[in-house]
C-alpha cells in the first residue's frame, strides 16, 4: 500500500502533480493501546503538570523506537538563536494533522483530558475542566516533533510559547496552544539513565527576592509510555530536559489546542 497522503500543496482545484505532495511518515498503527478504563490522569503539580502513567505500553513504544530511528533526524545546532534555549538533542518536526488527529482521537486522550473516561476521572466540574485546560480543548497541534536525546544530549532551562494554530476542519477550527504534551518512550528500564524532565517552581509571590527561599526543583522521571502535559505560555514554569547520562531518550512531543 503506498504511505497515505497529507498535506497536499495547492488550492486543490489544479490537480496536484504526485512529485509536490507532501507525505507525512507512515507511523505506524497505534497497537495494542491500553484500555481507556486502565488509565487515568495525575495532578502531579496542581494546574501546571498532569500526567497519564502507561499511556502507551512498552511494545508499542518500541515499535515507535524502531519506526521514529528510521527518520531523517538532525542534530539541533549546539548555538541557539538569540533568546532560545540550548538544546542539544535529533530532532525530526513535520506538520501532520492527520496524525496529530488520531493522537488525539484514536487514543484514551481525549476522553481522559475531556473527562468523558469512565476510570480516568480527574474529579472536575465543566468549569474547572476548562479553567485548567485554558479554554475548550479542540485537539492536538499538528506540529509533531520527534526527539532522541544520546549520551551528553539535553534540553536547557526554556519557557514553552503558546502558539496560534489552525486546526482542519470544516470549517478550520481557530485554536491556540495551552499545555505541552510529551510522551516518553524510554526509561531507566529501555537503558536511558539521566534525561529527567526538571521544573523549577517560583518563589512565593509578594516575598522579597533576598527572604525568598527557592523551591525544591520538582523532577519527573522517564518512564516508558508516560504522557506528560504541562501548561505553557504566560504560565510555564521553567523547565529543563536534564543531560543524558547513557543509553538514548526518546520523546514524542505536541500540544493541547484550545478554541480561540
Ligand atoms: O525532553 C524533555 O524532557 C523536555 C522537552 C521540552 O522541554 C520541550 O519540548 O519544550
Ligand atoms: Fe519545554
Amino acid at each position: 500500500m503506498p504511505p497515505k497522503k497529507f498535506n497536499k500543496k495547492g488550492t486543490g482545484k489544479t490537480p496536484v502533480a504526485p512529485e509536490s505532495v507532501v507525505r507525512g511518515p507512515n507511523w505506524p498503527p497505534f497497537q495494542p493501546l491500553v484500555p481507556e478504563e486502565d488509565l487515568s490522569l495525575h495532578q502531579l503539580l496542581p494546574n501546571q503538570i498532569v500526567t497519564v502513567p502507561n499511556f502507551w505500553p512498552a511494545s508499542l513504544c518500541k515499535t515507535y523506537i524502531s519506526f521514529l530511528s528510521s527518520l531523517p533526524l538532525t542534530t539541533t545546532p549546539g548555538k541557539p538563536k538569540k533568546g532560545d534555549a540550548v538544546r542539544v538533542n535529533d530532532r525530526f518536526q513535520i506538520d501532520d494533522p492527520d496524525f496529530a488527529h488520531r493522537l488525539w482521537n484514536d487514543t484514551p486522550l481525549k476522553s481522559l483530558v475531556l473527562g468523558t473516561a469512565d476510570g480516568g476521572r480527574v474529579e472536575l466540574s465543566d468549569v474547572e475542566r476548562t479553567q485548567l485546560w485554558g479554554g475548550e480543548v479542540v485537539g492536538l497541534n499538528p506540529n509533531i516533533r520527534i526527539y532522541r536525546y544520546s549520551k551528553g544530549q539535553f534540553f536547557d532551562q526554556h519557557y514553552d510559547d503558546s502558539n496560534i494554530v489552525v486546526l482542519p476542519g470544516t470549517p478550520p477550527i481557530q485554536a491556540r496552544t495551552t499545555w505541552t504534551l510529551l510522551l516518553y518512550l524510554t526509561s531507566p528500564t529501555t537503558g536511558c539513565v539521566g534525561g529527567e524532565t526538571v521544573f523549577y517552581p517560583e518563589p512565593e509571590p509578594g516575598k522579597k527576592k533576598s527572604k525568598a527561599v527557592a523551591p525544591e526543583p520538582f523532577v519527573v522521571e522517564l518512564e516508558v509510555g508516560l504522557a506528560l502535559l504541562h501548561r505553557h505560555g504566560a504560565e510555564c514554569m521553567l523547565h529543563e530536559g536534564r543531560e543524558v547520562l547513557e543509553g538514548e531518550k526518546w520523546v514524542i512531543r505536541s500540544d493541547l489546542c484550545v478554541r480561540r
